[in-house]
């Protein structure tokens, strides 16, 4: 009898179609979309995913011998992966304009005085207004103040995740550090005549120097990714199409020695510029209004709080898709390095050029809504990272469980049985709280709560695919258990 395993059930051929009989054991990963495609078994032999490499199992008995080594043309998350490999997204290549035009568009709009998000750049920047060899240089120093700072001995030095070859990557935890540090440095340097109000005034030029690192960097990425081992790709961006290639990145963790770009870059410079910049903004409205804002000081507070609790936690990036799944391409260098420090300082750019009146009453309502979402977005993510670590720890012992074949678990009370990503809801509470100190006149300063919904939406469909491939039925229980998303009764 022939059998295939597509679309997490089992199919006989009966006359010349198939008919399904069962659901695949948990053992088994579901399949998504390779309906046609699928290699076909006969009766008793199946497939089965081991640390992310396919097996084929070659009897139907409980101990299930498999054959070792990688099935011809299956790799890890075949199913998705292989049709984008056939298919590599033009989306790639028109993204990779999109991503910098729309960031030189904020920035201009921001300092505009209509601040329309949706009209027109107020004018379009020459060649002169966007190089400048000083802001290239700027942005060359902080990443090599950056990279020292990452280099200095770590408080800890943490696992990440088990990788195909069953090797476990090494990871310095020092990114608080390095806030501290940089934050004395640049205490420093204002107390000894910094002009760090200057910097509002280079935003443009020091955008497009940081892009172009980026694109650099990423072409570097790219050709050390040739010289790789095939263990070293990323499930991703290997399609052969060299553009979605370079957009997506090919190398999952590419390193000098024990120098990790990726990790480096996630959460080290563009958060700590993000704050940076902020600063500067802050400073450059009190010289010239006499003294910040309210609107400018909450800004500056919340989104100080949220980079500090990012490098505060910075092992739990260890874990985000971005590191163990993504390659390390332009899109994640150019998010990393010049998406986030200036587009995410939009609210901040725009008060500067856009003085909003808060009054204390609003002012306490906006803290009320950062507080609650931060209590979510914390709570939801430290509960699952201490369950993750020790699923016997006091404080998760009492949530109740769905078992996995994996041997994990998946927690289905407490933050976790509220919706799928409480810790995007929460994190999108914040996004709100970070907009409305900027009044409700402008569009413009809600970007990020826009876009960060879209980006979060997108991220919680990839790793529901990913979770289902991981965790089959048990995942498609918990999805049962907790039919919400990210916002409850809503989505
Ligand atoms: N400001 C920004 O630009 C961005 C911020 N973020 C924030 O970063 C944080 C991390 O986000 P992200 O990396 O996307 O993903 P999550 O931290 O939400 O991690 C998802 C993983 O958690 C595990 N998991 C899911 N459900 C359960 C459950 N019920 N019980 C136990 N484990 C579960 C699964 O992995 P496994 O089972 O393998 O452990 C899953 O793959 C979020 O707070 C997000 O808001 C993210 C992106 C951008
Ligand atoms: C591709 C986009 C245009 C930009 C993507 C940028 C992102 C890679 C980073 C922006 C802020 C991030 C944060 C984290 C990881 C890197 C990104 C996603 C954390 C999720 C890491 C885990 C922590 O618990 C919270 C962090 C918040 C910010």
């Amino acid at each position: 009898m022939e059998r295939e395993l597509r679309r997490g059930q089992f199919w006989e051929r009966r006359g010349r179609g198939f008919v399904g009989t069962g659901q695949s054991t948990e053992s088994e990963r579901v399949f998504e979309g390779t309906w046609g495609r699928g290699p076909r078994w006969k009766s008793g032999q199946g497939l089965r995913a081991e640390n992310g490499i396919w097996k084929r199992t070659m009897g139907t008995n409980a101990e299930g011998a498999t054959e070792t080594g990688r099935l011809p043309g299956l790799g890890e998350n075949w199913g998705a992966d292989a049709r984008r490999r056939r298919h590599p997204s033009p989306g790639a290549a028109a993204l990779m304009l999109v991503l910098p035009a729309t960031m030189f568009h904020l920035l201009l709009v921001a300092r505009s005085g209509p601040a329309r998000l949706l009209g027109p750049p107020p004018y379009l920047p020459g060649p002169e207004a966007l190089w400048s060899p000083r802001a290239l240089q700027l942005v060359l120093a902080w990443l090599g103040l950056q990279a020292a700072l990452y280099l200095l001995p770590a408080r800890k030095v943490a696992e990440g995740q088990e990788l195909k070859n069953k090797s476990r990557l090494r990871y310095p935890i020092n990114g608080f550090q390095a806030l501290v540090v940089t934050t004395l440095l640049v205490g420093l340097g204002v107390s000894a005549g910094l002009p760090l109000d200057a910097l509002p005034e280079m935003l443009l030029p020091l955008a497009f120097a940081a892009t172009l690192t980026a694109f650099v960097f990423s072409l570097l990425l790219y050709l050390k990714a040739l010289v790789a081992p095939a263990s070293a790709l990323a499930p991703g961006g290997n399609s052969g199409n060299p553009i979605y290639d370079f957009f997506l990145g090919r190398e999952l963790n590419p390193r000098i020695s024990s120098f990790d770009f990726k990790y480096f870059c996630e959460l080290r410079p563009g958060l700590m510029a993000w704050v940076l910049i902020n600063l500067a903004l802050l400073l450059k409205e009190a010289e010239l209004r006499g003294s910040p804002s309210l609107a400018m000081w909450l800004v500056n507070g919340f989104q100080l709080l949220y980079v500090a609790d990012a490098l505060w936690h910075e092992e739990a990036v260890l874990t985000t898709m971005d590191i163990t799944h993504d390659g390390f391409g332009f899109m994640l260098a150019f998010g990393d390095l010049a998406w986030v420090p200036f587009t995410y300082s939009l609210q901040a750019q725009f008060l500067l050029y856009h003085p909003q009146p808060l009054g204390l009453p609003m002012a306490s309502v906006i803290c009320l809504i950062n507080a609650i979402g931060y209590y979510v977005f914390r709570g939801a993510n430290s509960q699952k990272n201490t369950f993750r670590k020790n699923p016997s720890d006091p404080r998760v012992a009492d949530l109740e469980t769905i078992p996995t074949a994996t041997g994990r678990q998946l927690l289905v009370s407490g933050w976790w049985g509220m919706v799928r990503h409480p810790n995007y809801l929460g994190d999108l509470i914040m996004a709100l709280a970070w907009s409305l100190p900027c009044g409700v006149s402008h569009l413009l300063p809600y970007f990020y709560l826009f876009y960060f919904t879209a980006l979060l939406v997108h991220r919680e469909a990839r790793d529901e695919q990913q979770c289902l491939q991981k965790y089959g039925l048990a995942w498609r229980e918990y999805c049962k258990r907790v039919p919400y998303r990210i916002l409850p009764y809503v989505y």
